[in-house]
């Protein structure tokens, strides 16, 4: 069994495994004020990790995370495959126990307390709805559960207020069969809206959606984020994703947090290497050299040292967002090179050129007529968007 499958094979009733609103989202009217303004009403919390490490045998699936989220905030733990975004959240749930450290929800240490009792609904990508209940008894489900003893009334109450907010009144009285996949999908947040919790864990909620539909949740949730007021941690590998809903990112790398910020400020000044080579589609280009004569010097590299970075013994390399780079005269060029590739892509082109033995992309008019095989000068179109970072421990200089 995968991970995730052990996980989802351990939830229990009232977290179902659910995942959001794939397929169509035209009839999701956000109209209904009642639940938005009930879980505004009743604080978000804050989400605390001090210290917490996970292992699964020799496996340090997280280690030493120290993250604080504030009340109401939308943050995504952001990373690549593997790198204990699942598990992270999963300890929030109370699905998994921290191997160290502690968990705080608001002032509580919930470390292990019983997910059932720590007033979160998790959210995932696949989702399980009950064939046999209708609509409104799938949404229902978890404030059937004895121990929450709902009155009838407020079922329905409840139950149609979500419903309205996710454009599924008309379908209460139908089955899963007869409502199409991203209908379900709605049915699945509905689900997990009733129990007006005030922490939402979303995992990879959209990765099954196509390109289109995508984009489009992307704002939809956003603004679902903004009308429940709740505390939403999200997890995806999509950077996309992460940097149009979040407040705040994580980056995450092998079990480790790299950098915690809000998305331009990872984008614009990444702490490390990792984060500035992660973030970005194409990620920032990377060029080495040595330093002598004020200037980062390396095969077709000749870069100008600001006065506010200093070398280490390490040595220094320099950063470049691909659209940061323009074409410039060769005596002018902080780099030059041999064109290898150029992608229109309707509104700009994508260059990839060979300086020395880097590949580097940059993103230059879609008017441009430059041919693979030239060769090209490349500069900062401003040089204060050059990031330096030391090359031994692969932090950022001089910002
Ligand atoms: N139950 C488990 N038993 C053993 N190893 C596990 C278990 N759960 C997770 N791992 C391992 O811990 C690491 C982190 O896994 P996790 O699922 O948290 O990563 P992720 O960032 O969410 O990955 P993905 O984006 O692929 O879902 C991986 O190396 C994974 O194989």
């Amino acid at each position: 069994m995968t991970p995730a499958a052990v996980r989802a094979s351990r939830q229990p009733d009232d977290i179902p495994q659910d995942a959001i609103l794939q397929g169509e989202i035209q009839g999701m009217n956000v109209h209904s004020q009642d639940i938005a303004s009930r879980a505004v009403g009743q604080s978000a919390r804050s989400v605390r990790f001090v210290d917490v490490a996970k292992r699964f045998g020799s496996v340090a699936a997280v280690a030493d995370v120290n993250l604080t989220i504030a009340p109401g905030q939308f943050v995504t733990l952001l990373g690549p495959s593997g790198c204990g975004k699942s598990t992270t959240l999963s300890m929030i749930a109370g699905l998994e126990l921290p191997s160290q450290g502690h968990i705080y929800i608001g002032d509580r240490d919930v470390t292990t307390v019983p997910p059932a009792d720590r007033d979160i609904a998790m959210v995932f990508q696949s989702y399980a709805l009950y064939p046999h209940l209708t609509i409104f008894e799938n949404i229902a489900f978890p404030l059937r559960a004895k121990r929450r003893r709902t009155t009838e009334t407020e079922v329905t109450r409840k139950v149609t207020d979500a419903a309205r907010m996710l454009g599924l009144d008309k379908l209460l009285a139908r089955f899963p069969r007869e409502i199409s996949g991203g209908q379900r999908q709605r049915v699945a947040l509905g689900r997990a809206m009733v129990r007006t919790p005030t922490i939402y864990l979303l995992d990879e909620p959209l990765s099954n959606l196509d390109q289109q539909l995508r984009v489009q949740m992307r704002s939809e949730l956003k603004d679902l984020h903004q009308r429940l007021g709740a505390t939403m941690l999200y997890v995806t590998h999509d950077q996309g994703e992460a940097m149009t809903l979040s407040d705040i990112i994580a980056v995450m790398s092998a079990g480790r947090i790299e950098q915690v910020g809000a998305p331009r400020e990872l984008y614009d000044r990444p702490a490390n290497l990792f984060v500035a080579r992660f973030l970005g589609e194409p990620g920032m280009n990377i060029l080495n050299g040595d330093i002598g004569d004020g200037r980062l010097r390396g095969q077709g590299v000749a870069i100008a040292l600001p006065p506010t970075v200093k070398a280490g013994p390490g040595g220094l390399c320099a950063g470049i967002r691909p659209e940061d780079l323009v074409l410039c005269p060769i005596p002018e060029a902080e780099l030059t090179g041999v064109v290898r590739t150029v992608e229109f892509l309707g509104s700009r082109c994508l260059m990839r050129a060979d300086i020395g033995d880097t590949l580097v992309t940059a993103f230059l008019p879609a008017e441009v007529t430059t041919q693979p095989g030239e060769t090209v000068g490349l500069k900062a179109s401003y040089p204060g968007r050059t990031r330096w970072f030391d090359v031994a421990s692969g932090l950022a200089v001089g910002h």
